[in-house]
Protein backbone atom coordinates (compact mmCIF):
# COMPACT_ATOMS: atom_id res chain seq x y z
CA UNK A 1 0.00 0.00 0.00
CA UNK A 2 1.33 3.27 -1.06
CA UNK A 3 1.69 5.72 2.01
CA UNK A 4 0.59 9.54 1.48
CA UNK A 5 1.97 12.65 3.60
CA UNK A 6 -0.60 15.44 3.43
CA UNK A 7 0.80 18.47 3.51
CA UNK A 8 -0.73 21.57 5.53
CA UNK A 9 -4.31 20.65 5.86
CA UNK A 10 -6.42 22.27 8.39
CA UNK A 11 -8.45 19.52 10.38
CA UNK A 12 -11.80 20.55 11.10
CA UNK A 13 -10.37 24.15 9.89
CA UNK A 14 -8.14 24.40 12.85
CA UNK A 15 -4.65 25.12 12.61
CA UNK A 16 -2.48 23.40 9.43
CA UNK A 17 -0.87 20.06 10.02
CA UNK A 18 0.32 17.20 7.71
CA UNK A 19 -1.24 13.64 8.33
CA UNK A 20 0.68 10.88 7.40
CA UNK A 21 -1.49 7.95 6.35
CA UNK A 22 0.28 3.99 6.14
CA UNK A 23 -1.78 1.34 5.77
CA UNK A 24 -5.04 2.23 6.23
CA UNK A 25 -4.63 3.56 9.20
CA UNK A 26 -3.82 7.35 10.18
CA UNK A 27 -0.42 7.17 11.12
CA UNK A 28 0.42 10.77 12.75
CA UNK A 29 -0.48 13.87 12.95
CA UNK A 30 1.56 16.81 13.69
CA UNK A 31 3.67 19.92 12.45
CA UNK A 32 6.30 19.02 10.05
CA UNK A 33 6.07 15.40 9.34
CA UNK A 34 8.20 13.38 7.03
CA UNK A 35 8.20 9.91 5.58
CA UNK A 36 10.42 8.85 2.86
CA UNK A 37 9.12 7.28 0.44
CA UNK A 38 5.80 8.49 0.45
CA UNK A 39 3.45 10.09 -1.60
CA UNK A 40 3.08 13.72 -0.90
CA UNK A 41 0.06 15.84 -1.12
CA UNK A 42 -0.10 19.26 -1.30
CA UNK A 43 -2.56 20.81 1.22
CA UNK A 44 -2.39 24.02 2.40
CA UNK A 45 -5.70 25.55 2.77
CA UNK A 46 -7.71 22.64 2.44
CA UNK A 47 -9.79 21.97 4.88
CA UNK A 48 -9.47 17.90 6.68
CA UNK A 49 -12.78 15.93 7.44
CA UNK A 50 -13.40 12.57 8.36
CA UNK A 51 -14.96 10.72 5.35
CA UNK A 52 -18.86 12.08 4.69
CA UNK A 53 -21.60 9.03 5.58
CA UNK A 54 -24.23 9.20 4.00
CA UNK A 55 -27.63 7.78 5.62
CA UNK A 56 -30.01 8.22 2.28
CA UNK A 57 -28.62 7.54 -0.89
CA UNK A 58 -30.94 5.45 -4.04
CA UNK A 59 -28.11 3.77 -6.16
CA UNK A 60 -30.95 1.73 -8.42
CA UNK A 61 -29.15 -1.24 -8.92
CA UNK A 62 -30.36 -4.06 -8.83
CA UNK A 63 -33.64 -3.09 -11.12
CA UNK A 64 -32.75 0.53 -12.78
CA UNK A 65 -28.94 -0.01 -13.79
CA UNK A 66 -29.98 2.95 -16.40
CA UNK A 67 -30.56 5.56 -14.09
CA UNK A 68 -27.74 4.21 -11.51
CA UNK A 69 -25.61 1.69 -10.65
CA UNK A 70 -23.55 0.57 -7.17
CA UNK A 71 -20.15 1.53 -9.36
CA UNK A 72 -21.75 4.97 -10.50
CA UNK A 73 -23.33 6.43 -7.41
CA UNK A 74 -20.25 4.86 -5.56
CA UNK A 75 -17.98 7.43 -7.61
CA UNK A 76 -20.66 10.09 -7.47
CA UNK A 77 -20.50 9.38 -3.49
CA UNK A 78 -16.55 9.22 -3.99
CA UNK A 79 -15.95 12.86 -5.48
CA UNK A 80 -18.58 13.74 -2.81
CA UNK A 81 -16.48 13.33 -0.51
CA UNK A 82 -18.49 10.61 1.15
CA UNK A 83 -16.86 7.37 2.28
CA UNK A 84 -20.25 5.14 3.00
CA UNK A 85 -23.64 5.60 1.67
CA UNK A 86 -26.72 3.79 3.35
CA UNK A 87 -28.06 2.01 0.26
CA UNK A 88 -32.14 2.48 -0.07
CA UNK A 89 -34.07 -0.85 -0.45
CA UNK A 90 -36.48 0.36 -3.09
CA UNK A 91 -35.01 -1.06 -5.50
CA UNK A 92 -36.25 -3.75 -8.13
CA UNK A 93 -36.35 -6.25 -6.68
CA UNK A 94 -36.85 -4.32 -3.21
CA UNK A 95 -33.82 -5.23 -0.98
CA UNK A 96 -36.05 -7.43 1.62
CA UNK A 97 -34.06 -10.43 1.64
CA UNK A 98 -30.73 -11.85 3.27
CA UNK A 99 -29.79 -12.00 -0.61
CA UNK A 100 -30.48 -8.65 -1.88
CA UNK A 101 -28.98 -6.90 0.91
CA UNK A 102 -25.54 -9.47 0.52
CA UNK A 103 -25.97 -8.68 -3.40
CA UNK A 104 -25.46 -4.75 -3.24
CA UNK A 105 -22.88 -4.93 -0.32
CA UNK A 106 -20.64 -7.46 -2.50
CA UNK A 107 -21.47 -4.96 -5.47
CA UNK A 108 -19.96 -1.92 -3.59
CA UNK A 109 -17.07 -3.94 -2.30
CA UNK A 110 -16.33 -4.50 -5.52
CA UNK A 111 -16.35 -1.30 -6.75
CA UNK A 112 -14.04 -0.11 -4.22
CA UNK A 113 -15.32 3.46 -3.84
CA UNK A 114 -17.03 3.78 -0.70
CA UNK A 115 -18.30 0.96 1.96
CA UNK A 116 -21.97 0.89 0.31
CA UNK A 117 -24.21 0.24 3.66
CA UNK A 118 -27.54 -1.97 2.19
CA UNK A 119 -30.83 -0.32 4.09
CA UNK A 120 -33.09 -3.18 4.43
CA UNK A 121 -36.85 -3.16 4.18
CA UNK A 122 -39.60 -3.21 6.84
CA UNK A 123 -42.12 -4.37 5.04
CA UNK A 124 -42.15 -7.88 2.14
CA UNK A 125 -42.08 -5.29 -1.02
CA UNK A 126 -42.54 -1.85 0.14
CA UNK A 127 -46.62 -2.96 0.36
CA UNK A 128 -46.95 -2.06 3.84
CA UNK A 129 -48.60 -5.48 5.26
CA UNK A 130 -46.28 -8.04 6.74
CA UNK A 131 -42.81 -7.40 7.84
CA UNK A 132 -39.96 -8.32 5.65
CA UNK A 133 -37.23 -10.66 7.55
CA UNK A 134 -35.40 -8.13 9.47
CA UNK A 135 -33.27 -10.80 11.76
CA UNK A 136 -31.89 -12.54 8.32
CA UNK A 137 -30.96 -9.75 6.85
CA UNK A 138 -29.24 -8.04 10.28
CA UNK A 139 -27.56 -11.03 10.58
CA UNK A 140 -26.66 -11.71 6.97
CA UNK A 141 -23.03 -10.60 5.55
CA UNK A 142 -24.37 -6.91 5.00
CA UNK A 143 -25.01 -6.44 8.88
CA UNK A 144 -28.07 -4.65 8.39
CA UNK A 145 -28.90 -1.63 11.09
CA UNK A 146 -31.29 0.27 8.95
CA UNK A 147 -34.46 -0.46 8.16
CA UNK A 148 -36.55 1.61 5.97
CA UNK A 149 -39.37 1.04 3.18
CA UNK A 150 -38.09 5.09 1.52
CA UNK A 151 -40.35 5.89 -0.96
CA UNK A 152 -43.80 5.00 1.17
CA UNK A 153 -44.48 5.55 4.78
CA UNK A 154 -45.23 2.57 6.80
CA UNK A 155 -48.71 3.36 7.45
CA UNK A 156 -50.05 0.94 9.78
CA UNK A 157 -49.27 2.02 13.35
CA UNK A 158 -49.40 -1.13 14.37
CA UNK A 159 -46.97 -2.63 11.50
CA UNK A 160 -44.64 0.15 12.55
CA UNK A 161 -44.57 -0.52 16.27
CA UNK A 162 -43.85 -4.33 15.57
CA UNK A 163 -41.23 -2.99 13.25
CA UNK A 164 -39.57 -1.25 16.16
CA UNK A 165 -39.96 -3.75 18.56
CA UNK A 166 -38.24 -6.15 16.56
CA UNK A 167 -35.32 -3.96 15.61
CA UNK A 168 -34.35 -3.76 19.05
CA UNK A 169 -33.42 -7.45 19.42
CA UNK A 170 -30.33 -6.25 17.13
CA UNK A 171 -29.80 -2.82 18.10
CA UNK A 172 -31.53 -1.76 14.53
CA UNK A 173 -33.35 1.60 13.76
CA UNK A 174 -36.26 2.30 11.85
CA UNK A 175 -36.10 5.20 9.10
CA UNK A 176 -39.48 6.28 8.61
CA UNK A 177 -40.42 8.26 5.35
CA UNK A 178 -43.00 10.42 7.64
CA UNK A 179 -45.90 11.08 4.69
CA UNK A 180 -49.60 9.90 5.71
CA UNK A 181 -50.83 8.76 2.44
CA UNK A 182 -54.05 9.35 3.17
CA UNK A 183 -53.36 13.01 2.99
CA UNK A 184 -51.24 13.24 -0.31
CA UNK A 185 -52.89 11.49 -2.67
CA UNK A 186 -52.25 12.79 -5.82
CA UNK A 187 -49.74 15.22 -4.37
CA UNK A 188 -47.69 17.32 -6.66
CA UNK A 189 -46.21 20.32 -4.66
CA UNK A 190 -46.06 21.68 -1.06
CA UNK A 191 -49.63 23.02 -0.20
CA UNK A 192 -49.60 26.49 0.40
CA UNK A 193 -50.06 29.80 -2.00
CA UNK A 194 -48.60 28.72 -4.29
CA UNK A 195 -49.66 25.36 -4.77
CA UNK A 196 -53.21 27.02 -5.26
CA UNK A 197 -51.58 29.51 -7.45
CA UNK A 198 -50.08 27.36 -9.78
CA UNK A 199 -53.07 24.60 -9.48
CA UNK A 200 -51.10 21.58 -8.44
CA UNK A 201 -52.53 19.24 -5.74
CA UNK A 202 -50.66 20.14 -2.03
CA UNK A 203 -48.74 18.09 0.49
CA UNK A 204 -49.57 19.47 3.35
CA UNK A 205 -46.88 19.96 6.29
CA UNK A 206 -49.38 17.94 7.96
CA UNK A 207 -49.19 15.00 6.30
CA UNK A 208 -45.25 14.64 7.47
CA UNK A 209 -45.84 16.11 11.04
CA UNK A 210 -49.02 13.34 11.92
CA UNK A 211 -46.44 10.52 10.99
CA UNK A 212 -43.77 12.00 13.10
CA UNK A 213 -45.84 12.49 16.66
CA UNK A 214 -46.98 9.17 15.84
CA UNK A 215 -43.74 7.25 15.31
CA UNK A 216 -41.94 9.26 18.50
CA UNK A 217 -44.58 8.08 20.64
CA UNK A 218 -44.29 4.52 19.20
CA UNK A 219 -40.98 4.88 19.87
CA UNK A 220 -41.02 5.76 23.41
CA UNK A 221 -43.72 2.84 24.12
CA UNK A 222 -41.49 0.76 22.73
CA UNK A 223 -38.33 1.95 24.10
CA UNK A 224 -36.97 1.87 20.02
CA UNK A 225 -35.05 3.96 18.05
CA UNK A 226 -36.32 5.67 14.93
CA UNK A 227 -35.03 7.74 12.82
CA UNK A 228 -36.58 10.34 10.50
CA UNK A 229 -36.02 10.35 6.59
CA UNK A 230 -35.52 14.01 4.76
CA UNK A 231 -37.63 16.08 7.57
CA UNK A 232 -39.06 19.30 5.41
CA UNK A 233 -40.75 20.92 7.42
CA UNK A 234 -40.93 23.69 10.85
CA UNK A 235 -43.36 21.60 12.31
CA UNK A 236 -41.70 18.80 12.18
CA UNK A 237 -38.62 20.29 13.60
CA UNK A 238 -40.92 21.44 16.87
CA UNK A 239 -42.06 17.95 17.05
CA UNK A 240 -38.74 16.34 17.36
CA UNK A 241 -37.39 19.33 19.53
CA UNK A 242 -40.53 18.00 21.80
CA UNK A 243 -39.49 14.28 21.29
CA UNK A 244 -35.89 14.61 22.20
CA UNK A 245 -36.39 16.79 25.32
CA UNK A 246 -38.55 13.80 26.79
CA UNK A 247 -35.56 11.14 26.14
CA UNK A 248 -37.51 9.52 22.99
CA UNK A 249 -34.33 7.66 20.98
CA UNK A 250 -35.44 9.70 18.19
CA UNK A 251 -32.76 11.13 15.08
CA UNK A 252 -33.37 12.74 11.93
CA UNK A 253 -32.03 13.82 8.79
CA UNK A 254 -32.07 17.16 6.32
CA UNK A 255 -31.65 17.01 2.82
CA UNK A 256 -29.10 19.46 1.22
CA UNK A 257 -32.07 20.18 -0.97
CA UNK A 258 -34.34 20.98 2.01
CA UNK A 259 -31.72 23.36 3.55
CA UNK A 260 -31.56 25.68 0.07
CA UNK A 261 -34.78 25.54 -2.24
CA UNK A 262 -38.00 26.45 -1.74
CA UNK A 263 -41.50 25.76 -3.21
CA UNK A 264 -40.72 29.02 -5.37
CA UNK A 265 -38.70 26.61 -7.66
CA UNK A 266 -42.31 24.62 -8.89
CA UNK A 267 -43.12 27.90 -10.68
CA UNK A 268 -40.77 27.25 -13.18
CA UNK A 269 -42.96 23.99 -13.84
CA UNK A 270 -39.49 22.52 -14.23
CA UNK A 271 -39.99 18.98 -12.89
CA UNK A 272 -36.15 18.49 -11.60
CA UNK A 273 -37.81 20.51 -8.79
CA UNK A 274 -40.20 18.10 -7.92
CA UNK A 275 -39.22 16.06 -5.20
CA UNK A 276 -40.58 14.06 -1.71
CA UNK A 277 -41.28 15.40 0.61
CA UNK A 278 -41.66 18.57 -1.85
CA UNK A 279 -39.58 21.76 -1.54
CA UNK A 280 -41.19 23.72 1.49
CA UNK A 281 -41.14 27.85 2.23
CA UNK A 282 -39.15 30.17 3.42
CA UNK A 283 -39.96 29.68 6.53
CA UNK A 284 -39.52 25.68 7.26
CA UNK A 285 -36.43 26.16 5.47
CA UNK A 286 -35.46 28.73 8.31
CA UNK A 287 -36.41 26.36 10.91
CA UNK A 288 -34.34 23.52 8.90
CA UNK A 289 -31.28 25.63 9.50
CA UNK A 290 -31.82 26.62 12.92
CA UNK A 291 -32.36 22.57 13.83
CA UNK A 292 -29.64 21.42 11.92
CA UNK A 293 -27.43 24.05 13.74
CA UNK A 294 -28.61 23.12 17.40
CA UNK A 295 -28.70 19.47 16.62
CA UNK A 296 -32.74 18.76 16.82
CA UNK A 297 -31.77 16.99 13.55
CA UNK A 298 -28.75 15.01 14.16
CA UNK A 299 -27.62 14.76 10.11
CA UNK A 300 -27.49 15.65 6.22
CA UNK A 301 -28.85 12.90 4.55
CA UNK A 302 -28.22 13.60 0.62
CA UNK A 303 -31.80 11.43 -0.82
CA UNK A 304 -29.43 11.39 -3.63
CA UNK A 305 -32.46 10.21 -6.33
CA UNK A 306 -31.20 9.78 -9.71
CA UNK A 307 -33.86 9.13 -12.40
CA UNK A 308 -33.68 8.24 -16.09
CA UNK A 309 -34.18 11.33 -18.66
CA UNK A 310 -37.78 9.49 -19.26
CA UNK A 311 -38.67 9.66 -16.25
CA UNK A 312 -38.02 13.47 -15.23
CA UNK A 313 -37.91 15.62 -18.15
CA UNK A 314 -41.74 15.04 -18.55
CA UNK A 315 -45.14 17.20 -17.83
CA UNK A 316 -44.65 18.10 -14.13
CA UNK A 317 -47.60 16.18 -12.81
CA UNK A 318 -45.77 12.55 -14.57
CA UNK A 319 -42.51 13.28 -13.78
CA UNK A 320 -40.59 10.73 -11.05
CA UNK A 321 -40.35 12.79 -7.58
CA UNK A 322 -36.82 13.16 -6.03
CA UNK A 323 -33.53 14.64 -7.29
CA UNK A 324 -29.49 14.44 -7.37
CA UNK A 325 -27.60 15.03 -4.06
CA UNK A 326 -24.28 13.63 -3.49
CA UNK A 327 -21.49 15.17 -5.37
CA UNK A 328 -23.22 18.57 -4.03
CA UNK A 329 -24.50 18.01 -0.34
CA UNK A 330 -21.20 19.22 0.85
CA UNK A 331 -21.35 22.19 -1.14
CA UNK A 332 -24.71 23.22 -0.10
CA UNK A 333 -23.89 22.90 3.03
CA UNK A 334 -20.81 25.23 3.08
CA UNK A 335 -23.37 27.50 1.69
CA UNK A 336 -26.71 27.61 4.04
CA UNK A 337 -24.27 27.31 7.54
CA UNK A 338 -21.15 27.59 7.58
CA UNK A 339 -20.32 30.58 5.18
CA UNK A 340 -23.48 32.19 6.96
CA UNK A 341 -21.24 31.52 10.05
CA UNK A 342 -24.05 28.74 11.63
CA UNK A 343 -21.95 25.78 11.73
CA UNK A 344 -18.77 25.34 11.86
CA UNK A 345 -16.06 22.48 10.52
CA UNK A 346 -16.43 20.52 13.41
CA UNK A 347 -20.07 20.54 13.15
CA UNK A 348 -19.98 19.78 9.42
CA UNK A 349 -18.17 16.90 10.61
CA UNK A 350 -20.56 15.81 13.43
CA UNK A 351 -23.41 17.05 11.08
CA UNK A 352 -22.40 14.91 7.76
CA UNK A 353 -19.66 11.68 9.27
CA UNK A 354 -19.77 11.13 13.02
CA UNK A 355 -23.65 11.48 13.77
CA UNK A 356 -24.57 10.11 10.50
CA UNK A 357 -22.53 6.91 10.99
CA UNK A 358 -23.35 6.60 15.04
CA UNK A 359 -27.11 6.30 13.55
CA UNK A 360 -25.98 3.56 11.40
CA UNK A 361 -24.05 1.51 13.82
CA UNK A 362 -21.14 1.63 11.19
CA UNK A 363 -17.64 0.50 12.45
CA UNK A 364 -14.93 2.72 10.92
CA UNK A 365 -16.30 5.70 10.07
CA UNK A 366 -17.26 8.75 11.55
CA UNK A 367 -13.90 8.10 13.86
CA UNK A 368 -11.71 11.38 14.79
CA UNK A 369 -9.12 12.60 12.63
CA UNK A 370 -6.10 11.32 15.46
CA UNK A 371 -3.57 8.60 15.27
CA UNK A 372 -4.25 5.28 15.10
CA UNK A 373 -7.74 6.16 13.23
CA UNK A 374 -9.28 4.59 10.30
CA UNK A 375 -7.82 6.29 7.14
CA UNK A 376 -11.41 7.50 5.88
CA UNK A 377 -11.22 11.48 5.17
CA UNK A 378 -11.79 14.25 3.16
CA UNK A 379 -9.87 17.33 1.33
CA UNK A 380 -12.19 20.35 0.87
CA UNK A 381 -11.03 23.75 -0.80
CA UNK A 382 -13.82 26.12 0.75
CA UNK A 383 -12.67 28.56 -1.06
CA UNK A 384 -13.15 27.78 -5.25
CA UNK A 385 -16.47 28.53 -6.08
CA UNK A 386 -17.89 26.75 -9.21
CA UNK A 387 -20.91 26.80 -11.44
CA UNK A 388 -22.48 22.89 -11.71
CA UNK A 389 -22.54 21.40 -14.76
CA UNK A 390 -24.83 18.55 -14.69
CA UNK A 391 -22.85 17.37 -17.79
CA UNK A 392 -19.76 16.53 -15.46
CA UNK A 393 -21.52 14.89 -12.42
CA UNK A 394 -20.10 11.63 -12.17
CA UNK A 395 -23.87 9.94 -11.79
CA UNK A 396 -25.57 8.09 -14.81
CA UNK A 397 -28.55 10.86 -14.19
CA UNK A 398 -28.78 14.29 -14.70
CA UNK A 399 -31.42 15.20 -12.59
CA UNK A 400 -29.52 18.04 -10.39
CA UNK A 401 -31.33 20.97 -9.59
CA UNK A 402 -28.48 22.57 -8.79
CA UNK A 403 -27.60 23.19 -12.86
CA UNK A 404 -26.18 26.59 -13.27
CA UNK A 405 -25.85 27.47 -9.74
CA UNK A 406 -22.76 29.00 -8.80
CA UNK A 407 -21.64 26.77 -4.80
CA UNK A 408 -18.72 26.97 -3.07
CA UNK A 409 -16.43 23.87 -1.91
CA UNK A 410 -14.37 21.80 -4.06
CA UNK A 411 -13.67 18.32 -2.94
CA UNK A 412 -10.36 17.52 -3.92
CA UNK A 413 -9.31 14.15 -2.10
CA UNK A 414 -10.96 11.52 -0.68
CA UNK A 415 -8.98 8.30 1.36
CA UNK A 416 -11.11 5.53 2.00
CA UNK A 417 -9.07 3.34 4.29
CA UNK A 418 -5.39 4.41 3.17
CA UNK A 419 -6.35 4.16 -0.34
CA UNK A 420 -7.24 7.77 -2.62
CA UNK A 421 -10.79 7.29 -4.31
CA UNK A 422 -10.55 10.76 -5.18
CA UNK A 423 -7.21 13.14 -5.95
CA UNK A 424 -6.66 16.01 -7.47
CA UNK A 425 -10.52 16.07 -7.83
CA UNK A 426 -10.99 12.73 -10.13
CA UNK A 427 -11.86 9.97 -9.22
CA UNK A 428 -9.18 7.22 -9.23
CA UNK A 429 -11.30 4.78 -10.26
N1 LIG B 1 -37.23 11.57 -2.63
C1 LIG B 1 -37.89 11.29 -3.72
O1 LIG B 1 -38.58 12.15 -4.24
N2 LIG B 1 -37.80 10.08 -4.33
C2 LIG B 1 -37.13 8.93 -3.81
C3 LIG B 1 -37.94 8.22 -2.77
C4 LIG B 1 -37.98 8.92 -1.45
O2 LIG B 1 -36.94 9.33 -0.91
O3 LIG B 1 -39.05 9.04 -0.86
C5 LIG B 1 -36.83 8.00 -4.97
O4 LIG B 1 -36.57 6.81 -4.76
O5 LIG B 1 -36.79 8.47 -6.10
ZN1 LIG C 1 -38.51 9.20 1.20
ZN1 LIG D 1 -35.24 8.52 -0.50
Amino acid sequence: MTTYLIKGAKPYGGEAADILIKDGRIAALGDSLEATGAEVVEAAGLIALPGLVDLHTHLREPGREDAETVETGSRAAALGGFTAVHAMANTDPVADTAGVVEQVWRLGQEAGLVDVVPVGAVTVGLKGERLAELGAMADSAARVRVFSDDGHCVADPALMRRALEYVKAFDGVVAQHAEEPRLTVGAQMHEGERSAKLGLTGWPAAAEEAIIARDVLLAEHVGARLHVCHVSTAGSVEILRWAKSRGVQVTAEVTPHHLLLTDACAESYDPVFKVNPPLRTDADVEALRAGLADGTIDAVGTDHAPHAVEDKESEWAQARPGMLGLEQALAVVIETMVEPGRLDWAGVADRMSVRPAAIGRLDGHGRPLAAGEPANLVLVDPAVRAAVDPAALASRSRNSPYAGRELPGRIVATFLRGTPTVLDGKATR
